[in-house]
């Protein structure tokens, strides 16, 4: 008998798919490569000219993709969200949590405002998108969800707001694959190091100004490109990963690897870390420079 491959171009016919964040960068590539192995896409973001743009792209190479505008933080759109795809499209196979974001900001000058503004955006966001899409649908009839979380395990300058969503996010990523695996749901989640986005080009400062030299800390030696964080939330996603669930997978060329006792490591890491208080809070390197 033949064999047959798993990785076959209609992986997701007959699929509803949600994107959140589907109007730019790593969302947006996540929806063409799902369209483009038979899914039915729904984008979801805030601002409807960009979804309506990428919607319009996949229609073009001859996909299905819809759109919808919802801010993921707020639980009652959320909520008549799910529930209108549900009536439009049917069942819910796969979700994508994927929108996100923050600001660089040192810890001492992030507001309450601010550091809950990061934390709903990255994490409460993500869990209302799920818990809705599990009780209104995959409750019901099984799935798939990927969330997005950013390599910044080992504690992140400038990143401390997000570095503690995404560690949240993680955590619920294997509640949710423990609670809600009798019911078929597989939840997983990627996080991908330094990639060249539409995300990353919003940056001022300082922040973009250190862009350039971040692949110096990646053993690859570049940083990464959003087709590649996106084809591993599609493998993710797929029945080719049918056994796997509560991991998360990094894509970040190796960077997270390496232990803070390796002298060549450590120097390269003081080196970002003197960086960012050069650039933030130069006070405090007077005299140890
Ligand atoms: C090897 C390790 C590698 C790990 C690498 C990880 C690198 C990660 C990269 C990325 O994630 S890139 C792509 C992500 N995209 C973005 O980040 C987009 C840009 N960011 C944003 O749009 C915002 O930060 C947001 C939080 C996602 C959006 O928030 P929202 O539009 O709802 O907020 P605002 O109304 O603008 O602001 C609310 C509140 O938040 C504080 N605040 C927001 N921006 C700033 C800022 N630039 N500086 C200081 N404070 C800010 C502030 O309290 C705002 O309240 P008000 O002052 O406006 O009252
Ligand atoms: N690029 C990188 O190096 C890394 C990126 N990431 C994460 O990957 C994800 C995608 O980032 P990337 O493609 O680079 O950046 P983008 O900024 O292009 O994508 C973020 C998307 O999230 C959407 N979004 C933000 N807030 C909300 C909200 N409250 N409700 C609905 N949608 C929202 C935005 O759409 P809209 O403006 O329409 O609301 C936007 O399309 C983000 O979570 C990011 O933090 C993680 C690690 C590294």
């Amino acid at each position: 008998m033949a064999y047959e491959s798993i990785f076959r171009t209609d992986l997701f016919s007959g699929q509803t798919v949600i994107v959140t964040g589907g109007g730019s960068g790593i969302g947006r590539c996540t929806a063409h490569e799902l369209a483009a192995l038979g899914a039915t896409v729904v984008l979801v973001g805030r601002k409807p000219e960009k979804l309506q743009a990428v919607a319009a792209e996949i229609a073009e190479d001859g996909g299905r993709a819809h759109w919808k505008a919802c801010d993921i933080r707020d639980e009652d759109a959320v909520k008549a969200l799910v529930s209108e795809l549900i009536r439009e499209h049917g069942p819910i196979h796969g979700l994508v949590n994927n929108a996100g974001g923050q600001y660089p900001s040192p810890l001492a000058s992030i507001n309450q405002k601010g550091f809950e503004t990061v934390l709903r955006t990255n994490l409460v966001g993500g869990f209302l998108m799920a818990r809705e899409v599990f009780n209104q649908s995959m409750s019901k009839h099984g799935g798939s969800i990927v969330n997005m979380l950013a390599d910044m395990w080992g504690g992140m300058p400038g990143m401390g707001h997000s570095g503690a969503a995404r560690s949240g996010m993680d955590n619920f990523t294997k509640t949710a694959a423990f609670e809600w695996g009798y019911a078929g749901v597989r939840v997983n989640a990627v996080a991908p190091g330094w990639i060249a986005s539409s995300g990353m080009d919003t940056y001022e400062g300082a922040f973009k100004a250190v862009i350039p030299t971040l692949r110096e800390h990646v053993p690859l030696k570049r940083i990464g490109t959003e087709s590649e964080v996106s084809a591993a939330i599609v493998f993710l996603l797929s029945p080719a990963a049918a056994f796997i669930s509560g991991s998360t997978l990094r894509i970040d060329g190796a960077a997270s690897l390496g232990s803070r006792a390796w002298p060549l490591h450590k120097t390269t890491h003081n080196e970002s870390f003197n960086g960012f208080h050069r650039a933030y809070m130069p006070d405090v390197l007077k005299d140890k420079e």
